[in-house]
């Protein structure tokens, strides 16, 4: 009785309105996040189908993931998990910039200096360096983790790369949940401390958010709701939420065409 199942959480509601999309990094507040649903695994079934019949897996492109979320939402963690047990190649944004800042490049100057601010680093070198990073990897299924930050991101990826993502899953963590998660990583990053760590939430908010309401416009988006992002000690079944996210979109892929193959839903209790 105390449990009750949750696979619906994840699942939004088809595209209602065209794309805002703003060219450039603008600070501005957005209302088209998506909604949270009551539990309806029918409708998780009926998406399914419908993927499971579209060119899963055998197209020359890979199938891209952008993973998104404000600082310390539990990204990275997420991605190393999904990538073991997906096979996904997880490609870290933030890591990909902090390994061009140890090659001790030019570029690596500028770029540790616009981390420690909390601000976005120009968009021709991230994209550059994810579409070196995905070319290396050769991987089918890639997790790109921490990326696009703004609207300017996203434009430069879709132009570069040439794709849009196919599901964006999103990992809305309460504020206070991230800022005590950061202020205790202890991986010596930079950007880590307290004044930074309030920089980087308003640039959240105010330039990440918009891409994910543009993709929230677009039916993309699969989001892993506040009440599980905080639910710390229960950091297994987050996890498993975030799996659900990627299920369909895995099964599909992996050519499988039985529900059953899936995992579709699992059980928490009602308290948290
Ligand atoms: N569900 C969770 N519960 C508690 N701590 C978590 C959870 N997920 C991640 N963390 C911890 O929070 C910190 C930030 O997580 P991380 O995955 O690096 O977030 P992000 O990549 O979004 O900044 C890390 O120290 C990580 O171990
Ligand atoms: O696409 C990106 C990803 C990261 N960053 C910069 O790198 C920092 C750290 O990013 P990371 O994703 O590692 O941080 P996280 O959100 O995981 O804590 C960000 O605050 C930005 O300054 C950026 O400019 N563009
Ligand atoms: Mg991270």
């Amino acid at each position: 009785m105390w449990r009750r199942r949750l696979g619906a959480f994840l699942l939004r509601s088809p595209p209602s309105s065209s794309s805002t999309a703003a060219s450039s990094c603008q600070h501005r507040r957005h209302h088209l996040l998506p909604r949270e649903e009551p539990p309806a695994l029918n409708r998780l079934a009926r998406l399914f189908t419908s993927q499971a019949g579209s060119d899963g897996g055998n197209s020359q492109k890979p199938f891209i993931a952008f993973v998104l979320g404000g600082p310390g939402s539990g990204k990275g963690t997420q991605c190393t998990k999904i990538a073991l047990d997906f096979g996904f190649a997880h490609l870290s944004a933030g890591d990909l910039l902090r390994h061009e800042i140890a090659s001790g490049s030019e570029k690596g100057e500028l770029i540790v200096d616009i981390i420690k601010e909390g601000r976005i680093v120009p968009s021709e070198i991230t994209v550059e360096l994810i579409r070196k990073a995905m070319e290396a990897s050769n991987a089918n299924k890639v997790l790109i983790d921490g990326f696009p930050r703004c609207e300017e991101n996203r434009i430069a990826f879709e132009r570069i790369v040439g794709r849009e993502p196919d599901i964006v899953v999103f990992f809305d963590c309460p504020e206070d949940e991230m800022v005590k998660r950061l202020l205790g990583r202890n991986q010596g990053r930079v950007d880590d401390n307290i004044e930074t760590i309030k920089k980087r939430l308003k640039v959240f908010e105010s330039l990440n958010i918009p891409v994910i309401d543009y993709y929230s416009s677009r039916g993309k988006v699969r989001k892993v709701s506040k009440l599980f992002c905080s639910a710390h000690s229960y950091a297994n079944r987050t996890t498993s939420i975030s799996y659900i996210a990627l299920t369909p979109f895995v099964a599909k892929l992996n050519g499988k065409a039985s529900l059953s193959n899936c995992k579709i839903s699992i059980c928490i209790p009602e308290s948290i």
